[in-house]
């Protein structure tokens, strides 16, 4: 098992990085922030695409940059795997091919590199693949066999930058699902960038929150993303959480309420969530074909950006603090106000429920 620590200081002309972060054997972190905050700069250090000026990158007890010492192993030794936004696949090789290069290159002899690669497509549900080339594949297979190629491989640590970034909106949850098993069986430690607050609260145990350069937040997905203590965290949380049991179909609330979902675990504790940009608001509740009509009553509205965050709460005790972003001219046309009464409609594809992260502590093993 290796964990990461990675202490790293870097100019880049105006811009400093001056972070410390550790990921434990088996842990997935995941690296939130604004633009321009440092994300990428951070994973280019571990990965050893940038040399920091100051700092010591180990994984698994082993030294990949320690500027004192001046070491700085290359990436291609280090390790290291990524899953980056595009897939990067050989154009020319079948899919089977790309996933045996990544053992290859790390050593494997031919047979045993075909022996894993055809393990780790099974392992991602692309088996039926192997022989297509990347020309043949869709965005979300082809990031599939990526990630088979990264964990062939064996590597102590894996990067996923932005992973789901470039796939459509149907492929992302499929992909998210596969990654969170697959992580997690393989007990993968993990460092995942991401500007989607999704992905960190499907993938990740911990999270930190960059700001200028700077760790600003960290801590517990859950909490950090519930208990927002920077504008950017809050503006990035806020999200619908809704507590429950998984069923094959989404949530089922305590109070036996239903919420159809696009992905689900299948059983076992959950959080069913959904973006307060997915949920409209009506004043009847015979509207269009969104297969979540719920009875509530508006208690706040509050500018957010360009919309209105309506706030809202009802019988249901979960109902209490969901929240819908609507355009001012929707606030407008409903006439709402605090203790408007009316119904909130989500769609079941913009609804996302995730196996509940394990209570603050007892993340990572070490
Ligand atoms: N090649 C470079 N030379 C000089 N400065 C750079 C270079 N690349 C990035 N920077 C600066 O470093 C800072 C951090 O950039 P970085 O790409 O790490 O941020 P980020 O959090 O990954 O942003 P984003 O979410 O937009 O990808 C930025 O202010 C950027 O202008």
């Amino acid at each position: 098992m290796s964990g990461l620590r990675a202490r790293v200081r870097l100019r880049r002309g105006s811009f400093d990085l001056d972070v410390d972060v550790q990921v434990s054997a088996g842990e997935v972190l995941a690296v939130l922030g604004p633009n321009g905050s440092g994300k990428s700069t951070l994973l280019g250090a571990v990965a050893g695409l940038l040399r920091p000026d100051d700092g010591l990158v180990e994984v698994g007890g082993r030294v990949l940059t320690d500027t004192a010492r001046r070491a700085h192993l290359p990436p291609a030794r280090r390790g290291v795997g990524l899953l980056a936004q595009d897939p990067l696949l050989f154009p020319h090789l079948t899919a089977l091919a790309n996933v045996a290069f990544g053992p290859r290159a790390t050593g494997s002899g031919r047979r045993r590199a075909t022996e894993l690669a055809h393990r780790w497509l099974a392992e991602v549900g692309a088996a039926e693949f192997a022989r297509r080339k990347p020309a043949a594949l869709s965005g979300g297979q082809a990031q599939r066999v990526a990630l088979a190629r990264a964990l062939a491989a064996g590597p102590g640590l894996l990067l996923l930058d932005e992973p789901f970034a470039a796939l459509d909106v149907d492929a992302a949850p499929a992909l998210r699902g596969v990654l969170r098993r697959v992580l997690a069986a393989a007990g993968q430690t993990a460092l995942l960038v991401t500007h989607d607050p999704l992905d960190a609260l499907a993938l990740a145990d911990r999270v930190v929150v960059l700001g200028a350069g700077r760790v600003v937040e960290e801590g517990p997905t859950r909490e950090v993303l519930s208990r927002p203590r920077t504008a950017f965290t809050a503006s990035i949380a806020g999200l619908n959480l809704v507590e429950g049991t998984a069923t094959p179909e989404g949530l089922r609330t305590p109070d036996g309420t239903r919420i159809a979902a696009a992905s689900t675990p299948g059983r076992g504790r959950a959080v069913a969530v959904f973006r307060p940009a997915d949920v409209a608001l009506y004043l009847d509740p015979g509207h269009g074909s969104p297969r979540n009509v719920l009875p509530a009553e508006v208690t706040a509205l509050e500018p957010h950006g360009d919309t209105v965050r309506v706030k809202v709460t009802g019988a249901h005790p979960w109902l209490r603090g969901l929240a819908a972003d609507l355009t001012p001219a929707a606030v407008a046309d409903l006439a709402l106000e605090p203790g408007t009464p009316v119904h909130l409609a989500v769609k079941a594809a913009a609804v996302g429920v995730h196996p509940a992260q394990p209570p603050a502590g007892t993340a990572a093993p070490q």
